[in-house]
């Protein structure tokens, strides 16, 4: 049984150590162990050099995996321990000269890894910040440039951000009878907190036309007392169909009220002057402060599309064709959808307020100017409606039933066809009664009505001119 028990080195130089005596007999410098299989070493490490402090049988464990004395750092106040499991194994230790470290190869991996990743790291910030410089400079580039040659764009921009549409509850207008019916849009009587307003209710084809004249009414400066009040916009909740809301014109349209009444000369001149006014102010190119209104083509002005007050003075309507004359490096531009002159726009707009240069489709394209000159063509056969209807031109004999330009020669439902020949090809215009040759106003007007239909677009009046005109009648 002695031969079956672990034999260790036995060595005890720290008194506090005699303990381990009672691990397994002692005979000199060799243990019999008692009750296990393990030898421990504790060395000192002194000058670099190993010294015995304890050697004897392990007193905790029964079993250790080594079979040798193998120490491993770290040492804790120099002190260096092992187990081991073969006879007298803890006589010798071998100290395993560095940490369990992982393999040189695979730090060196770990390092170039890291390496690449920061590199990596590195180039792609890099391209970041390039790329936010480059930005950063083309967006300033692109704003230096917009704000050199095309101030409209960047008014456009601001001017947008300061309208606000007025929000209608269309809950709080109570629609009444129908006031006119359009091509897009059914106009309605309505009151909202006691007042009648105007509701333009658009059909389904009409979106188009919408936007565009809600574009045209919220435009800055566009308040204005010769242009109808715009209110705001709505959804109808039923159908959501779009509307818009307007004040309401207590006599409706400037062709029903010249239906229905002749007027003095002095009532025909607030008409005919403060429509002109309108179609002036809607022409201008107007900055205040910071703020600009470009000019605006109606191009689809008619006595249909202007609307007559209580007091008697005509106000503009129905934007829905207009065009917005943006300038860009000092050159007019327009975009928008229903400036292309088209058979289908001829369709909606009423024939015989179109120019003959429209008629015929010739008109320059590369100049925007001549949207305004047809705006002053059909002014000019708006004039001759209100004074067809003027009791004093007519003085001593009957004032002639309304009618609409070009209806006395071609008829009421005029049509396209006869419309170009009789105005473009024979350059024919409205009749002018005989006996306004008499009247002390009669040559000014004449001349007045011809300077607005000219057929040479360049040598018609322009709006503010027509207005100083009117003045001197
Ligand atoms: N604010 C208003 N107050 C009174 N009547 C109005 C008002 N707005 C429009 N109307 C009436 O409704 C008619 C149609 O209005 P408007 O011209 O705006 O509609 P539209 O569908 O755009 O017509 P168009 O076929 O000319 O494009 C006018 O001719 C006028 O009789």
């Amino acid at each position: 049984s002695l031969l079956q028990k672990r034999r260790c080195a036995f060595q005890v130089t720290n008194i506090r150590n005699h303990g381990y005596s009672a691990a397994g007999n002692v005979s000199g410098s060799v243990q019999l162990c008692e009750n296990t299989d393990c030898c421990m070493a504790i060395y000192r490490i002194i000058n670099g050099q190993l010294e015995v402090d304890t050697l004897a049988c392990d007193r905790v464990k029964m079993l250790c995996p080594h079979e040798t004395c193998k120490a491993q750092p770290p040492f804790i106040d120099n002190f260096v321990t092992c187990t081991c499991s073969t006879d007298l194994c803890n006589r010798n230790i071998s100290l395993s000269p560095e940490p369990e470290q992982p393999p040189e190869t695979h730090h060196h991996i770990a390092v170039e890894i890291t390496q690449a990743v920061v590199v990596v790291l590195i180039l792609f910030l890099t391209v970041l910040i390039v790329i936010a410089v480059k930005w950063r400079k083309l967006c300033k580039e692109k704003k230096e440039y917009l704000q050199s040659t095309c101030q409209d764009y960047n008014i456009q921009q601001t001017c947008s951000c300061q309208i606000k549409t007025s929000e209608n509850q269309i809950t709080d207008i109570e629609l009444q009878g129908v006031l006119g019916q359009g091509h897009f849009a059914t106009v309605y009587e309505g009151k909202q907190r006691g007042s009648m307003v105007a509701v333009k209710v658009y059909a389904e084809n009409g979106k188009h036309q919408f936007m565009n004249e809600k574009e045209v009414y919220e435009l800055p400066l566009m308040k204005h007392e010769r242009i109808l009040q715009f209110l705001g916009t709505e959804r109808k909740p039923d159908d959501s169909s779009l509307l818009i809301v307007l004040q309401y014109a207590e006599h409706g349209s400037l062709h029903s009220f010249l239906c229905k009444h002749a007027s003095s000369w002095v009532l025909t001149m607030r008409l005919c002057q403060s429509l002109s006014e309108g179609l002036s102010y809607l022409h201008s190119d107007l900055r205040s402060n910071d703020v600009h209104k470009p000019p605006v083509a109606h191009r689809d002005l008619s006595s249909s599309n202007v609307l007559v007050r209580t007091d008697g003075t005509c106000v503009l309507c129905d934007f829905g064709s207009s065009t917005i004359l943006r300038s860009c490096s000092g050159h007019r531009f327009w975009r928008n959808h229903s400036t292309t002159i088209t058979q289908g726009h001829l369709q909606f707009c009423t024939l015989n307020y179109m120019s003959p240069e429209i008629l015929e489709g010739s008109v320059n394209l590369s100049s925007s100017s001549f949207l305004l000159q047809g705006d002053i063509y059909a002014l000019g056969l708006i004039l001759w409606e209100i004074w067809m209807r003027c009791s004093d031109l007519f003085a001593g004999g009957a004032v002639p039933e309304h009618l609409l330009p070009y209806e006395l020669e071609l008829d009421a439902n005029v049509t396209l066809e006869r419309l170009i020949l009789f105005v473009s090809e024979m350059d024919r215009r409205p009749s002018i009664p005989g006996n306004w040759e008499m009247l002390p106003q009669g040559s000014g007007l004449k001349e007045l009505l011809s300077d607005c239909w000219d057929r040479d677009t360049d040598a018609r009046l322009s709006a503010p001119c027509i207005v100083d005109r009117l003045m001197s009648l």
